[in-house]
């Protein structure tokens, strides 16, 4: 792991930064650009950013000679300190140039992005009314015409224009695979809210003689990963119900007593929503949970559930529902066969396709139908469907911007200034960080660090927002990135490790906000959230394995909607990621110092902290983006060394000795090492401290196959401090990252409980290779084969 960050701490004078830098060590074209960078910075802003190719595809890593071609090293004799010019800030801080010794992209970029005129047409968007509506495919008029005037939905999606027929007069298991936003709650819940109305509807919607009301019996359970997954389901779900008030639906997800829940169940349930541990668990305790009606069970986000531990938990709960003899009609009397399916129907659904949705299959389904979006039979030229499903939705635009690791965090700013420098333009924006330490950093980093001075009134829904004490500590008013045009921009922060209610205040205060919003979350928000109006996704860590990243970018772009994701990587290897992602258009590669232009066109507004000594502005320091990006990393660094607090003992752990595979500890480590633990700290720099080293630990996390792009052996720990607002990497982050052994996420073993993205590692493989269970032996190997079937269509995504 190169290791010189320590070298590359210049100091800066009070005027621009002169060209003296003596550029010595790696090739010379990486000298030459670094030295031109820094006499850019001499003479001031070029009006235009460096110019590439972006039609030249990105070269692969080189992996032959080292690190040498990725960064511009200087030479170290010992523990000398770089022969580098020194400027003293009047502050009398020391900082590094965020310009020079940075390595340069392997892929040639000439020409900036130019934005695609014509936006592609939406493929996950609803079809046309003309051609299509509800009715036709077989729903009650009641239905079709509470989906038209209530919830505003005329016409069915592709994959619900395949699946309501389906579902509605055959009773074969279903394997439901679409793209992000596509409709699938929809396509699942339509069929069966039909089936169980017409218990008491004729086909021309006059009542039948049989009454069926919430203590009929429980006609389907749905399983969902995740507590909000379930609640946005039921809230699906309720407002359908609003059709048909005699049927009720309920979730048990955990969270609140079982007592309550119990309670839930015995006043009577016709649709169940429920994640797999609490289902598993109220099968075995609760009494009045009977399933002998049960007719449908539905596996939503089935390869989540996998990746989240819940096999067993769904073993068994496919195996007690079996089990219980299917009752032909409910203890009322009413004659369910023929109504509702004469047989179990279970319905899979996933937008990506992994090793473990084939073992799930094998688990739950029996001869399964395959409904894509494209086509409803799976045996029918599986590989187009299958990779067409796989896909990101066409009009979601990609972007790609390689930024040298010190430049990440002025670039993100930036990037959020310029997203928001319109009014209207964007309104929600959600980042992906690798791990939880890392969201609550960057959000404590560019929250605003007190209420700010708003030229406009607040609107009532942040006042309320505000108000909230779930949302204390997660929900803020940003700094840096507002702009005249939008003064208010709403942070937040989600990851696995705060308390549900804090989960849940915090969705609902995004998905809710008025206000342009900024929700800074891991992988938890990586999966089937369905929050209205997101319209920008930025990968700052890139995802840990393909399938996440076309999880993640889906949040945006749904239904039809335009959307833009934006993923950052690191010069070098990691430029070569782009090629493995599946994307319907070519995704753009965005220039950084593009990025930093726009974004830094005008004075960043920083704030006044008690703890910030912010960097002076010279008269030509305000008139150069690169001097302001300076000036903000300088800013934020300040930040995190002054106004000290007490470091509890533990928190601080005392740094690594010398390491043969990672180097010399820097002097200033080493002097660390001896200092009393309760030496006062920044809590601020305890965060960045803390958030750096799960950065590394998580980034060791990308699954086997993609560690090629992700080569932790590259990362430069000095440049990456930069990015946390750090001088200097901290120690305690461990010799034996890069080499820990790692099971691919979508492998099967894995355990529940790792739900904020990799970070820490930490996945086991227990995988005991057991059989198929308590499920039919011969209808598992049948399904098996489809499933291989499918799966070598999606060969190129395969994990493990
Ligand atoms: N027929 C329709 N017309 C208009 N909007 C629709 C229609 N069907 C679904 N939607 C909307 O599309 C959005 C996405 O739906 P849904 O959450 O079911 O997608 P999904 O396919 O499950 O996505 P993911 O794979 O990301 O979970 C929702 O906001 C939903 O209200």
């Amino acid at each position: 792991m190169a290791d010189d960050g320590m070298l590359l701490n210049f100091e800066l004078g009070d005027g621009p930064l002169t060209s003296q830098v003596k550029f010595k060590g790696g090739r010379w074209r990486d000298r030459v650009k670094a030295q031109r960078s820094a006499k850019q910075q001499h003479n001031g802003p070029s009006s235009t950013p460096p110019t590439r190719d972006p039609t030249r595809p990105a070269k692969r890593p080189r992996t032959d000679d080292g690190d040498s071609h990725r960064y511009t090293k200087i030479p170290r004799t010992g523990d000398e300190a770089p022969k580098a010019p020194s400027h003293a800030m009047k502050t009398g801080q020391i900082s590094s140039s965020l310009f020079t010794s940075n390595p340069t992209a392997v892929t040639d970029f000439d020409q900036p992005t130019v934005e695609e005129a014509e936006p592609a047409k939406p493929s996950n968007a609803p079809l046309s009314e003309e051609a299509e509506n509800f009715q036709a495919l077989g729903l009650s008029r009641r239905v079709a015409q509470h989906l038209a005037t209530k919830l505003e939905m005329k016409a069915p999606t592709a994959i619900q224009k395949n699946t309501v027929p389906q579902l509605i007069k055959e009773d074969s298991d279903a394997f439901l695979q679409a793209e992000t936003g596509s409709g699938k709650t929809l396509a699942y819940l339509l069929p069966i809210v039909h089936r169980i109305m017409a218990l008491s509807l004729n086909e021309d919607g006059t009542p039948k003689d049989t009454k069926v009301h919430r203590n009929s019996g429980l006609f389907a359970i749905i399983l969902a990963p995740t507590r909000e997954l379930c609640k946005q389901i039921a809230v699906v779900l309720e407002k359908v119900l609003r059709c048909a008030p005699w049927l009720v639906c309920t979730t048990v997800i955990g969270g609140e007593s079982k007592k309550s829940e119990k309670a839930r169940i015995r006043k009577g349930v016709n649709i169940l929503i429920a994640t797999p541990g609490r289902l598993a668990d109220h099968l075995d305790n609760t009494k009045v949970l009977n399933v002998g009606t049960v007719r449908w069970l539905v596996l939503d986000e089935g390869d989540r559930m996998m990746e989240m531990g819940f096999e067993d938990d769904i073993r068994t709960i496919v195996g007690k529902i079996r089990a219980d003899k299917l009752l032909k009609e409910n203890p009322d009397g009413v004659v369910l066969d023929g109504v509702l399916p004469s047989r179990r129907v279970t319905v899979l659904c996933s937008a990506t396709m992994k090793m473990n949705v084939q073992k799930l299959g094998e688990i739950s389904l029996e001869d399964a139908i395959h409904i894509t979006a494209s086509k409803s039979e799976m045996d029918k030229d599986a590989e187009g469907s299958t990779e067409a499903a796989f896909a990101a939705p066409s009009q979601l635009k990609q972007a790609c911007i390689v930024v040298p690791a010190k430049l990440r965090l002025v670039t993100l700013i930036a990037l959020l200034k310029s997203t928001f420098a319109r009014k209207g333009s964007v309104m929600k924006a959600i980042i992906f960080i690798s791990c939880a330490d890392s969201v609550d950093f960057h959000y404590e980093l560019l929250k605003d660090t007190k209420t700010p001075e708003r030229p406009e009134k607040p609107t009532e829904e942040s006042t309320k927002q505000q108000r909230n004490p779930h949302t204390d500590t997660t929900v803020a008013p940003a700094a840096y990135v507002t702009s005249p045009a939008n003064p208010t921009v709403i942070l937040h922060k989600l990851h696995g490790s705060l308390a549900q209610p804090v989960r849940s205040a915090t969705l609902n205060a995004f998905s809710t906000c008025k206000d342009p919003a900024v929700l800074i979350t891991t992988d938890i928000s990586s999966r089937g959230l369905d929050v209205p109006a997101v319209d920008l996704v930025i990968e700052y860590d890139p995802a840990f394995a393909v399938p996440d990243h076309v999880h993640r970018i889906g949040r945006t772009a749904r239904a039809g909607r335009p959307g833009k994701a934006v993923l950052f990587l690191l010069p070098g290897c990691e430029e070569g990621y782009t090629t493995i992602l599946p994307a319907a258009t070519p995704i753009a590669p965005q220039l950084y110092e593009s990025t930093l232009q726009k974004g830094l066109a005008s004075t960043v507004n920083l704030p006044t902290t008690t703890t910030s000594t912010a960097a002076p502005e010279t008269t030509e320091t305000k008139q150069t983006w690169t001097s302001r990006a300076e000036a903000l990393q300088l800013h934020l660094e300040q930040r995190l060394l002054a106004t000290p607090g007490f470091v509890p003992e533990d928190m601080e752990e005392a740094p690594k000795p010398k390491d043969k595979n990672k180097g010399k500890w820097s002097k200033q480590q080493q002097q660390s090492k001896g200092k009393p633990k309760t030496e006062p700290v920044n809590p601020l720099l305890n965060a960045g401290r803390q958030a750096f080293r799960s950065h590394i630990r998580a980034y060791a996390t990308h699954v086997r196959e993609e560690r090629v792009y992700f080569d932790i052996t590259q990362l430069h720990l000095g440049h990456m401090a930069k990015a946390f607002a750090l001088r200097e990497p901290p120690g305690g982050i461990g010799g034996g990252v890069a080499r820990r052994a790692h099971k691919p996420s979508g492998s099967a073993g894995e355990k529940k409980g790792k739900t904020s993205g990799g970070g820490g590692g930490g996945k086991r493989d227990d995988d005991d290779g057991d059989g198929v269970g308590q499920v039919d032996e011969e209808a598992a190997k049948r399904m098996r084969m489809k499933m291989k079937m499918m799966m070598n269509a999606a060969s190129e995504f395969n994990i493990g």
